[in-house]
């Protein structure tokens, strides 16, 4: 039987072809997703040297940064010429290397890390890449998922393969259940808060115990998105019946005997007991409340109960200096309760939370109510079935009716390539992954929150605990 493996092991192993003197492996690849702003010159460098894409069959192509979010029945209209040009390169390059490709008018289209995992495209058990760094999504399935750069990208086109050095094990671990109102987005960024953004580096996270498991696949999506926040290679989380019975009947998955054949190799993916870890860390989920970001790096996240921190309260100068930096550029001051910072705009989407149960978590907040004055919410839908699904639970209705604004498909103001982004100096309350200096607009502040808290924050016009919003029930 072997040593005891961790699931990372027995993904690594299947998928070696071989290991050089000096560690480097090359593996193979199941599963390559392409967007447009890092493969233009991945395609041109297949053209130059003439060569084809390897395996078309196991490729899929998708526009997402760069594209609008407005109304899409009128035609789709991209004004900024950067932006219009990675998406014609793109609609050329799948054309000519014969990759499948989901238009920007296609139902299909999304943020990529929406669209695979959906189509049932990302699939347990699989080694995934793309050129994004939120290819960790995919982890929650127990698949190896990671991002690679451009260079890589045509080195995967080319041959279906990769060089890598093999990532270390690291456990994350939460124990005990997340009590109500506390979801996998507080859970993420209470880890990446212990953790910093250092945390994982060098390593692949396994996220294990009651809390995880007891989390949906859309929750575990969200957790393994940030893994990479966290510094890591990658997130993965073991293969159980929730993660069968997603994958069954998507349109790309295995069917009949072949979906049976697959699930016998689906559930052997998990860390073998005994199996050692190179480093474990420990969270109590029973302890967690709703978290946000004050400052300007993930690893910012504190309780929404606490306040704006000080740099005299810091461990060292050098972390004294971040502190009074991001307070600076965040506009705040330390000593100032976090549930008392006002914001005028929110942003609900992106491939950390644009999945339909995050729009019916934030919809259930937004019910009855309506936004504060002189908000501007907008809530972008991960794909085109995604906002389907939503317009058929009427959940677009209950958006609408509250005053936010109900848009198209995409990445968005998650980073800010297409045309919503925020004025220099606005504060946004965001669901996405990244409140870096300028991630979304220039001079932008952006706190990130889960969907149920930017929903609450719509209503409010503040940071608020949504807990606290929803028993008084106002
Ligand atoms: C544009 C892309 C390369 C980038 C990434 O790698 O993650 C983007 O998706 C992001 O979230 O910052
Ligand atoms: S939604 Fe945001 S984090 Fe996800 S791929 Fe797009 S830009 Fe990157």
């Amino acid at each position: 039987m072997g040593n005891p493996r961790t699931l990372f092991d027995k993904i690594w192993d299947n998928h070696l072809i071989e290991t050089q003197e000096d560690g480097t492996s090359l593996i193979f690849i199941d599963r390559h997703m392409v967007h447009e702003v890092t493969s233009p010159q991945a395609f041109e460098g297949l053209r130059m040297s003439g060569r084809k894409v390897r395996h078309p069959e196991l490729t899929l192509a998708v526009a997402d940064h760069n594209v609008p979010t407005s109304d899409r029945s009128n035609g789709i209209v991209i004004t900024n010429e950067e932006s219009r040009v990675q998406v014609e390169a793109l609609e050329t390059n799948v054309k000519e290397f014969g990759v499948p490709y989901f238009a920007m008018d296609d139902l299909r289209q999304g943020v990529v890390h929406i669209v695979g995992p959906e189509q049932g495209f990302t699939l347990p058990g699989a080694t995934i890449v793309c050129g994004d760094s939120h290819t960790a999504t995919h982890g929650a399935f127990g698949s190896l998922a990671f991002g690679i750069g451009t260079s890589e990208v045509e080195h995967v086109l080319a041959t279906q393969t990769l060089l890598q050095k093999k990532s270390k094990n690291m456990e994350v671990r939460v124990e005990g259940a997340l009590p109500e109102g506390v979801t996998a987005k507080d859970l993420v960024l209470a880890i990446i808060g212990k953790i910093g953004t250092a945390g994982g580096t060098g390593s692949v996270i396994e996220f294990t115990g009651q809390a995880i498991m007891d989390l949906s696949m859309e929750g575990r999506m969200t957790v393994c998105n940030m893994a990479i926040e966290g510094g890591a290679r990658g997130g993965l989380i073991a293969v159980d019946d929730k993660t069968i019975d997603y994958v069954r009947g998507r349109p790309m998955s295995p069917k009949a005997a072949a979906f049976e054949a697959a699930e016998k190799y689906w559930r052997t993916l998990t860390t073998d007991e005994g199996a050692v870890y190179d480093e474990t860390v420990i969270i109590k989920a029973d302890e967690l409340v709703p978290y946000v970001t004050w400052g300007t790096s993930p690893e910012d996240a504190l309780p929404i109960t606490a306040t704006v921190p000080s740099p005299a309260d810091a461990p060292n100068e050098g972390k004294a200096g971040a502190i009074e930096r991001a307070l600076n550029y965040m506009g705040l001051e330390a000593g100032t309760p976090l549930n008392e910072i006002p914001v005028t705009r929110v942003f609900i989407g992106s491939c950390t939370n644009g999945r339909i149960e995050d729009l019916r978590a934030a919809a259930a907040v937004a019910k009855g109510r309506k936004v504060a004055e002189g908000m501007n919410a907008m809530v972008v839908p991960g794909s085109g079935l995604v906002k389907e699904i939503a317009e058929e639970e009427g959940l677009d209705q209950i958006f609408t009716e509250a005053g936010f604004d109900w848009r198209e498909a995409g990445c968005s103001m998650c980073l800010a390539m297409n045309d919503d982004r925020l004025s220099p100096g606005e504060r946004c309350a965001s669901t996405s992954n990244r409140n870096f200096e300028g991630r979304q607009g220039r001079d932008s502040r952006t706190h990130l929150v889960s969907p149920e808290m930017a929903a609450a924050a719509a209503i409010t016009g503040k940071l608020t605990d949504v807990r606290e919003l929803l028993k008084e029930g106002n």
